[in-house]
């Protein structure tokens, strides 16, 4: 059973239907990518699959070590709790906390309120807030933030701070990570690393990832299958050699950068 199930959704938004009846299947440990022009619906598929819009109709599951999981129209902490992180198109960070507090932040955010009471009364929440200090500095440290850890996020580069979503993703252990543009505003030295460090993290963290990106050159060089959503509809899907050279794919992208990078 896949990891991540999609079945017929639709989203809209009064008169438009930004997500038309879409259909995805992703399996454990997979590498999905997600492309289509402008205004095609895919950050719309990553709202609706965090919660931040309900679906107008159809079915989403995610499937985490053999429990399954409806999860269309739940509240994003819920889907956050089931396994799903991700990173937004533009930055979303606390700019005027630092950079080691904005991790900090997201792993606290997904203890169940339950489990931090029983800490509380049970005395042991110091423990808990020295392990929770100790794994973000670990993460910051396998983004390369390491020497960071005391700034304030505003006051990073760029890039740095695409990493630093990235590491508050990965702070609320995610089995399903959704990357929207990660390499959005880098230049090709940046992107390049980026490219090697998603595939990293993949192996390191056992995870399942599905990422939107416009470079067609991270897409197509690390994305093992690629859905083409065009006007809210899939329009294909395959391995990037067959999606490249799907006629349908060409006349979507007409006008703008061709998938063929
Ligand atoms: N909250 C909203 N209210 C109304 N319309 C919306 C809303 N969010 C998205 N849309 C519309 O849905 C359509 C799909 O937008 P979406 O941002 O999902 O596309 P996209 O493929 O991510 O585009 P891009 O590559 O430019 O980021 C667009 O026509 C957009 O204007």
């Amino acid at each position: 059973m896949s990891l991540l199930s999609v079945n017929d959704l639709t989203r809209n938004f009064g008169g438009l239907t930004a997500v038309s009846r879409a259909n995805l299947h992703v399996d454990e440990g997979e590498l999905v990518g997600l492309i289509g022009p402008n205004g095609a619906g895919k950050t719309t598929l990553f709202n609706v699959l965090t919660g931040v819009y309900p679906p107008s109709s159809g079915t989403i599951e995610l499937n985490v070590d053999g429990t399954t999981t409806s999860i269309g129209g739940k509240r994003p902490n819920a889907i956050c709790r089931a396994g799903v992180g991700r990173t937004f198109q533009n930055i979303r960070l606390f700019k005027d906390l630092t950079v080691l507090d904005n991790v900090r932040i997201a792993m606290q955010q997904n203890i169940p309120y339950s489990l931090l009471a029983a800490f509380t009364h049970a005395g042991t929440f110091g423990g808990k807030e020295q392990q929770i200090r100790d794994e973000s500095e670990q993460l910051l440290a396998v983004m390369g933030l390491a020497d960071k850890a005391d700034e304030l996020s505003r006051n990073l580069s760029y890039g740095d701070q695409r990493h630093l979503e990235i590491a508050r993703a990965l702070a609320v252990r995610p089995k399903l990570l959704l990357l929207d543009e990660p390499a959005a505003g880098m230049n090709p030295n940046e992107t390049r690393d980026l490219t090697d460090l998603i595939s990293q993290l993949r192996r390191d963290f056992g995870l399942t990832v599905v990422l939107i990106e416009h470079d067609m050159s991270l897409v197509m060089r690390i994305c093992e299958r690629i859905y083409v959503l065009d006007h809210g509809s899939i329009i294909s899907e395959g391995t990037p050699e067959h999606v490249r050279n799907d006629p349908l794919v060409i006349e979507a992208y007409l006008g703008e950068e061709a998938p063929n990078a």
